[in-house]
């Protein structure tokens, strides 16, 4: 009896001491490090994956989570030790896309219930007191909320609990180095020549800015990219640009070059030609060697074309600045340099905006230079016997002027590959002054109908002058929720600028 007594109390102890560690969050048992990435473009997901490869090499840390920030559940932060998270901020100081489900889900309630704002209480929602974290900002310091979304998920980690374990890192994206790319999360297709063949003024006597069609040919083997991908014009490898953007100055580039003065020097005689913008950052400079300078920023142009058309194609709108000049990349690629001329660019992968499965139907808005998203999408589903149909709307400004690949988008609807084309015009001279939101609220039982088919949606295009707009009539028509819901699914990309 004595023993039957003895084993149910050690049975009794064994089964509380297990319930006990199935309560705990696996983070006291050891638990993994996350590596959590917000992006539009591609940016921060390269760096990302590169701080995830490091810490798996380096620190030989066994098992590192890599994720979109909307895919970080709650089970994944309890599961976690440690969190590198890095992500961009977009709109007027907001989480990019593939942020937006995790800072309502556990930001907002984090800032406004009981974290900082309450006095520095721990949201009780989410303890994630086991948690070390350190959070890298992307930004640009042109604008007003610099860093804004990683200094909110900063404060929002720390009101959750969490310990920080290095103070918030801002990086201004001007002062990015190239991520060489691994073909996995993000990443970079190395810096490589390029040589224009071929460029088409897509809009002649059009009132707004020239748009071309630029055509590019790798030296060397073609790299591989998606639709949806960035191609990164780097003008600090080309003396040809300095050279041609100073003499489109009136300014002796040559001068500049072979100058024998010191960097000190170069900064001066630059910015007594108001030209502070130039950063003269080594005295490689010195020995003519671009290669290493971030001399000029470089330019990021959404791809028109996927690898199988054999050339790299960019749609690019031909940039006016203040001081009358163009501006320095579209400068160069739709004017100051020749068919035959060489410069350096890379792709940038942007696993954001790419469409996964073209058996889906499409809905592809756009407007502008913002066809060069769209056209790279169409061109790929051109090259897929299953590919679902496409709706596009895309949106110009003068219907006289304006039809920019006319030509080529009859084709693909001939073709079947576009199964419905809707252009509008802002100036509407013979159909009437429309914008693509206009076609979007007034077929909203077509847009729902189609969303309800399975359709992604892909939108292409300036920000402030469409995307915003799309957002709000796509909003209204499907729901806030809903759309949040395609946006995390990733059934909702958006290529904005
Ligand atoms: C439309 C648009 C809006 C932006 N808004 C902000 C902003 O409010 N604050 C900021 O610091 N950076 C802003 N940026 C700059 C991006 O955060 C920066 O370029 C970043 O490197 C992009 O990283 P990603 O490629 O990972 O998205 C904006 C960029 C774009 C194109």
């Amino acid at each position: 009896m004595a023993v039957a007594l003895v084993m149910a109390w050690l049975l009794w102890c064994v089964w509380l001491y297990w319930r006990a560690r199935r309560a705990q969050p696996c983070a006291n048992r050891g638990g993994h490090t996350l590596v959590a990435y917000a992006s539009q473009s591609g940016t921060a997901a390269a760096l990302a994956a590169r701080r995830a490869r490091q810490l798996e090499v380096e620190a030989g840390e066994a098992s590192v989570n890599l994720l979109p920030l909307n895919q970080v559940s709650r089970q994944t932060l309890l599961a976690a030790r440690k969190a590198v998270f890095v992500v961009s901020t977009y709109g007027e100081g907001e989480p990019p896309d593939n942020g937006v489900r995790f800072a309502r889900q556990f930001l907002r309630p984090a800032l406004h219930a009981g974290g900082a704002e309450a006095g520095g209480q721990i949201n009780p929602a989410l303890d994630l007191s086991h948690l070390s974290y350190s959070v890298v900002a992307l930004g640009d310091s042109a604008y007003a909320q610099f860093c804004a979304f990683g200094r909110r998920l900063f404060e929002g980690m720390a009101a959750m609990g969490a310990q920080a374990l290095a103070p918030l890192e801002q990086i201004d994206s001007g002062q990015i180095a190239a991520v060489p790319d691994d073909g996995s999360e993000g990443g970079e297709a190395g810096n490589r020549f390029w040589t224009l063949t071929a460029r088409t003024l897509l809009n002649p006597g059009s009132p707004g800015a020239p748009l071309y069609e630029v055509t590019l040919s790798a030296c060397g083997p073609l790299p591989t990219w998606r639709a949806g991908d960035i191609f990164v014009l780097q003008p600090r490898n080309a003396p040809e640009v300095v050279s041609a953007w100073l003499s489109a100055r009136n300014l002796d580039g040559d001068l500049w070059i072979s100058s024998q003065q010191s960097t000190r020097q170069l900064r001066d005689w630059l910015s007594e030609r108001d030209l502070s913008t130039v950063a003269v950052e080594s005295s490689e400079l010195l020995r003519g060697d671009f290669s290493a300078l971030p001399m000029l920023p470089a330019r990021e142009y959404s791809v028109a074309s996927v690898p199988r058309e054999g050339n790299l194609k960019l749609i690019v709108r031909q940039q006016m600045q203040t001081d009358g000049g163009l501006g320095v990349g579209s400068g160069w690629l739709t004017a100051f340099s020749e068919p035959g001329a060489r410069f350096a660019g890379r792709l940038r992968h942007n696993n954001n905006c790419h469409t996964i499965d073209h058996t889906p139907p499409m809905l592809a808005i756009g407007a502008g230079s913002g066809l060069a998203g769209l056209r790279a999408q169409l061109a790929e589903r051109s090259g897929c016997a299953s590919a679902g149909p496409a709706w596009v709307v895309f949106g110009e400004r003068s219907e006289t002027a304006d039809c920019p690949l006319a030509l080529e988008l009859d084709n693909w609807l001939t073709g079947g590959v576009i199964a419905r084309c809707d252009r509008v015009f802002s100036r509407g001279e013979v159909t009437g002054k429309r914008y693509v939101q206009d076609v979007l609220t007034g077929r909203a039982d077509d847009v729902q109908a189609f969303v309800a088919r399975g359709a992604d949606i892909y939108v292409c295009g300036s920000r402030s002058g469409m995307g915003e707009s799309v957002h709000r009539a796509l909003a209204a028509i499907l729901g806030e929720q809903a759309l949040e819901a395609l946006m995390a699914e990733g059934r909702y990309r958006r290529d904005l600028y």
